[in-house]
């Protein structure tokens, strides 16, 4: 079985285009043989669309199959990072295929047809997350290995000051969210649901049929109350607005990909409040769509008659000036937060704000404090922690921290991320009940129109094999493993219930392991950062999401660099490549300056992983030999500092890729563990290392210009290749190797 390398988006896939011969060519070698897989937003829509496209352009279902390979006890996959669009990125990608002259039809927002209803359940297919929870059939074990850490330790990065009296603060609701309305029952045998809604006149609708639930699972459902939700958002924005804070929303809508949109609609709408209630009729003839954000929102008046439009253009430009100032997404281009809603990724952006001092970009291109809304309670309590605690102690000091590991429960489309096939935006007041195939009804929500309902299920093996990785890790590490789970939640009550049941199955003596609410929990492991010391932070899947970009950009600067493996349930593993998103600032900057700043550190890791779960499965030492010698290349890579830097002219992400070529093949040449690779290797390391300087110059020569990709979902594949391979000698080392 080979390895699979996964093509994807943005900075990436640029990446890749650049990494992937020289990772070939290498592997090659030895004997390993790897696949590539495309799964990137075009291939998936293409592959989604298959019915309205000619045999010549038809696709393979390449993430089809590797949803199959996920359950294959062989499985070795290396997943890089993919777009999970949100409806104008859908958009944009299927105009630039159109563009392309592949016949794909148009993303129906309303469908008025049966035709148009199948186009846009197509469509919805590939929308949001829809690349992750598919693979993902396994938990997570994500780190910042050794190495990066003692390189931090020796080359910090920077952490702007956190004032004392920083006015950055969370907002959340208090009550009638997800987290206080949950409710949640274990199933106690194989069973098939329904969620109903009953109407307020006894009619009774189905929502979702043929859900099916194992014996043992846990099912959980709850509600958001959108008049409280809009009754939250408004407070904020007087909030923000009296306390001259930057008002920021914080969203997951590419995860969350039902619950989100809809959550961000209600943000774009009640701070534009006045203008969507005296223009309610115009926009809606406009075609404004505000859960797709503000641009939208503004693109649509261009549908409307021009006096009309300058009027309710004018009416939006007073109600910014008016309001409290927006976060900036990039104050350049005058994107704010509220204008394309996967924009705001809680995950990332929340951590980026706590590195700069707990202060976000205003419109003037300053930092300045910020009200960061986080409507749902169930995990803001979280980032209130870190923002009070550097307040009281100050920023973290890199240098001087412990690390914080999580162990993941994310198998099965666990918890949250995994409810979007049993989410409603309810259309009309009543009760949403769940029912079993034997007419019982297992819980109910008194629901008014607008509010947003959500199931969500866990599935017992998945949590019996998350509490053995964690055991594993603290077994390993000799770190304590701190459960984060709240009693008074009530999906957590269920799942304490299941650790505790577990862990009596484990060797667990000599082992710190304990159970901590999320803020308590939060509390202590900073307490233990800050002293230097380590900690795993053992969490459900948003937290596993979450805290695996916070503690990585605090502690190493970017969440780039962490070591994130997925061993599968059957047997496989998935090597995802660090845990931060495609970057689509990387791609700008590399079409405006011809300088991509994408790390591939993950991606360098990943490979290490791989190759060595290859060696083990298929008795192949030289594979096993290839990861130990990477590794050694990557420790020489951060000692000397070749990691691409943020700077046009100076190191890139292709040129780091030579210099880890250089090393590895060096590293090769060395062992003595096999004489054949030495021997291969030998001449490989001396001819990289002595055309070193003319390669260096090949690629700083190339930066500096704007650079033509040819597309931005679909770049045309020549133009890739010569604007990420610019170094001749290199390619001609490489090819003749
Ligand atoms: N596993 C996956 O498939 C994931 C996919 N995503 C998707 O990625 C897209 C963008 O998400 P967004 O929230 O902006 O998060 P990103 O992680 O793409 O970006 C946040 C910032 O992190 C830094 N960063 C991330 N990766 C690297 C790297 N390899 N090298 C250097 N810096 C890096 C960059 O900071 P700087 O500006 O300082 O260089 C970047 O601007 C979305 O479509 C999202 O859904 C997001 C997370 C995971
Ligand atoms: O699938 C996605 O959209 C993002 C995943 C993510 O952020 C993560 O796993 O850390
Ligand atoms: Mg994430």
């Amino acid at each position: 079985m080979p390895i699979i390398y996964t093509k994807t988006d943005e900075a990436p896939a640029l990446a890749t285009a650049s990494l992937l011969p020289i990772i070939e060519a290498f592997t090659k070698k030895a004997g390993v043989d790897i696949e590539v897989s495309d799964i990137s937003l075009a291939a998936r829509i293409l592959a989604a669309l298959k019915e309205w496209l000619p045999a010549e352009d038809q696709v393979v279902d390449a993430l089809g199959k590797l949803s199959e390979l996920t359950h294959s006890p062989d499985a070795n996959i290396i997943k890089l990072p993919n777009i999970s669009a949100s409806i104008p990125q859908l958009k944009a990608a299927i105009a630039e295929l159109q563009d392309k002259g592949f016949s794909v039809p148009d993303y129906p927002d309303e469908p008025v047809s049966d035709e148009q209803e199948r186009i846009k359940k197509a469509y919805d297919s590939v929308k949001g997350s829809a690349v992750n929870p598919v693979l993902r059939q396994g938990n997570s074990d994500r780190r910042a290995p050794l190495a990066i850490k003692n390189y931090v330790r020796k080359h910090p990065h920077e952490m702007k000051p956190f004032a004392s009296d920083s006015l950055t603060n969370v907002a959340t609701m208090q009550d009638e969210d997800f987290a206080h309305n949950e409710k949640t029952f274990v199933s106690n045998r194989d069973q098939i649901l329904t969620v109903q809604l009953k109407q307020s006149d006894g009619t009774v609708v189905s929502l979702r049929d043929d859900l099916r639930l194992a014996k043992g699972e846990i099912f959980d459902a709850t509600v958001l109350n959108s008049a409280k939700l809009d009754e939250f958002l408004k407070e904020c924005v007087a909030r923000a607005k009296s306390q001259d804070l930057l008002y920021s929303i914080h969203l997951k809508a590419t995860m969350m990909k039902v619950s989100d949109p809809i959550i961000f609609g209600h943000a774009v709408r009640t701070f534009f409040e006045p203008v969507f209630e005296e223009y309610a009729k115009q926009l809606a003839d406009a075609g404004a769509r505000p859960n797709d954000g503000f641009a939208q929102v503004l693109a649509s008046l261009e549908n409307l008659e021009s006096p009309e439009r300058e009027e309710i253009k004018r009416a939006f430009a007073e109600s910014l000036e008016s309001g409290p100032r927006l976060a900036m997404v990039d104050s350049d281009r005058g994107i704010t937060n509220l204008h394309v809603p996967s924009d705001v990724i809680i995950d990332a952006s929340l951590p980026a704000m706590i590195k700069a001092g707990g202060k976000m970009w205003n419109s003037d291109g300053n930092l300045q404090d910020t009200l960061a809304v986080i409507p749902d309670s169930s995990y803001a309590g979280v980032y209130q922690t870190v923002l009070d605690d550097c307040r009281k102690f100050g920023a973290y000091q890199p240098e001087k921290l412990g690390t914080v590991q999580n162990v993941g429960l994310m198998a099965m489309a666990a918890e949250e991320y995994g409810s979007h096939d049993k989410t409603f935006e309810i259309p009309v007041d009543g009760m949403v009940q769940v029912v079993n195939d034997s007419g019982e009804l297992l819980l109910e929500h008194v629901v008014k129109a607008g509010d947003i309902w959500r199931g969500c299920q866990t599935k017992r093996v998945a949590v019996e094999d998350w509490v053995k990785l964690a055991v594993n890790r603290a077994r390993t590490t000799g770190m304590p493993a701190i459960f984060w789970l709240a009693q008074n939640r009530a999906h957590d009550a269920k799942l304490i219930e299941l650790v505790n049941e577990f862990l009596p199955n484990y060797d667990t003596v000599g082992l710190e392991i304990k159970i901590l609410d999320p803020v308590s929990a939060t509390r202590y492991t900073l307490q233990r950062l800050r002293n230097g010391e380590n900690t795993i932070a053992v969490t459900g899947n948003v937290l596993r999401d979450y805290l695996t970009d916070l503690f990585p950009i605090i502690e190493v600067g970017t969440s780039a660099k962490m070591l994130s493996i997925v061993p599968l349930l059957h047997g496989g593993g998935m090597f995802e490549t660090g845990a931060g998103g495609s970057a689509p600032k990387h791609v700008q900057q590399f079409v405006s300056e011809g300088h991509l700043r994408w790390d591939s550190l993950g991606e360098f890791m990943a490979l290490g992983a791989s190759l060595e779960q290859y060696g083990e499965s298929n008795g192949n030492e030289k594979a096993n030999i290839l990861a130990e010698t990477l590794d050694k290349a990557i420790e020489s890579l951060l000692e000397d500092n070749c990691s691409p830097s943020r700077t046009v002219g100076e190191i890139d992400n292709p040129e780091s890729h030579f210099h880890l070529a250089k090393r590895w093949a060096r590293e090769l040449s060395a062992q003595d563990e096999n004489a054949e690779l030495s021997r291969v290797f030998s001449p490989l390391a001396e001819k990289l290392s002595s055309d070193s300087e003319r390669i260096v110059s090949e690629f700083r020569q190339a930066q500096g210009s704007a650079e033509d990709l040819g597309g931005y979902y679909l770049p045309a594949h020549d133009k890739l290749s010569s604007a990420m391979r610019p170094s001749k000698t290199l390619n001609r080392i490489i090819e003749s190797f």
